[in-house]
């Protein structure tokens, strides 16, 4: 199986192109733990898909390394979006991409060799009820500044989805250990019955804020650009933040915007291809049912 190891900004995925490789039978969630092994296979905090779509110019698939499928990836969108452009698969610089949280529009700016730079996709609207995180409790209510108590520590958070869950909190300062110990006691906290991702950030000023990310189904990541556009948007609900600002992400920043106008979330930032290669190990193939 040929495959491109890509990231956004340290968050590095296995990209696979559907368009070439034969998927219909592989058991895509094994192969997703098997190849982000870090040691026994290509390493990566999940598995990416690139396909055709029946409803979009594409369709992206994500696979976090615990094997488990998410809604949306925003650093994967903006791969997938290079990947496709650079790779030929289209000679358009504006195209839809189909996810499982719906459809979203990348813009890409070109560099002077003529390939994919830096990437603007269009995310839609954040989704702030409770049953679209999903989130226990009334269905319609928004969440924000909810208190959460997790053993010793009573904390506060927001939540919104952008396809896919966030809980956001805020802290005067940011400490490793806290995302390391809290992130999957609240990834795994029974108030999410899809689990969650969970952003901790620090404001520096409305137009920047620190950000780290416990992601659900991989752990610690250097970057997640759902999580950045809801911590965004989480900066905004809560009046501490513009419209407008810079994530500081531990593998580099990310522009984002909560337009008025429209109340869609634009995320700006670059993609990266490292590397190709060709997948040994074998591949797991889904039980064939005995008639
Ligand atoms: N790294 C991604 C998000 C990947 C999926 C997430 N872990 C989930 O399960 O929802 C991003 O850049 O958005």
């Amino acid at each position: 199986m040929k495959f491109t190891k890509m990231h956004g900004l340290g968050n590095d995925y296995v990209y696979v192109n559907g368009f070439a490789e034969p998927l219909d039978q592989v058991d895509l969630p094994e192969l997703s733990r098997r190849v982000s092994d870090r040691h026994f296979g290509i390493g990566g905090d999940g598995l990416i898909l690139i396909l055709p779509s029946e409803k979009a110019d594409f369709r992206m698939r994500v696979f976090n390394n615990d094997g488990s499928e998410a809604k949306n990836c925003g650093n994967g969108l903006r791969c997938v979006s290079k990947y496709v452009y650079d790779h030929g698969l289209t000679a358009k610089t504006s195209f839809t991409v189909e996810t499982l949280g719906g459809i979203v529009q990348p813009r890409i700016q070109t560099g002077p060799d003529g390939k994919a730079a830096l990437i603007t996709i269009d995310m839609g609207e954040p989704r702030l009820a409770r049953k679209f995180i999903p989130m226990l409790g009334q269905p319609d209510e928004q969440v924000i500044g909810h208190p959460l108590k997790i053993e010793d520590r009573e904390f506060t958070f927001t939540a919104v989805s952008m396809g896919n869950p966030h809980a956001i909190l805020f802290f005067d300062e940011l400490r490793d250990d806290d995302v390391v110990y809290y992130g999957p006691l609240i990834e795994n906290n029974e108030l999410f019955p899809e689990r969650t991702n969970v952003e901790f950030i620090q404001v520096q000023n409305r137009k920047e804020i620190l950000f780290r990310v416990w992601e659900r189904g991989s752990g610690v990541t250097l970057a997640c650009g759902t999580g950045a556009c809801a911590a965004a948007v989480a900066g905004v609900l809560s009046g501490k933040t513009d419209r407008n600002v810079t994530v500081h992400l531990l593998g580099g920043d990310l522009e984002i915007e909560w337009r008025e106008s429209d109340n869609h979330v634009y995320m700006t930032g670059p993609a990266t291809e490292v590397f190709s290669g060709e997948y040994l190990g074998t591949i797991p193939y889904l039980q064939q049912k005995t008639p």
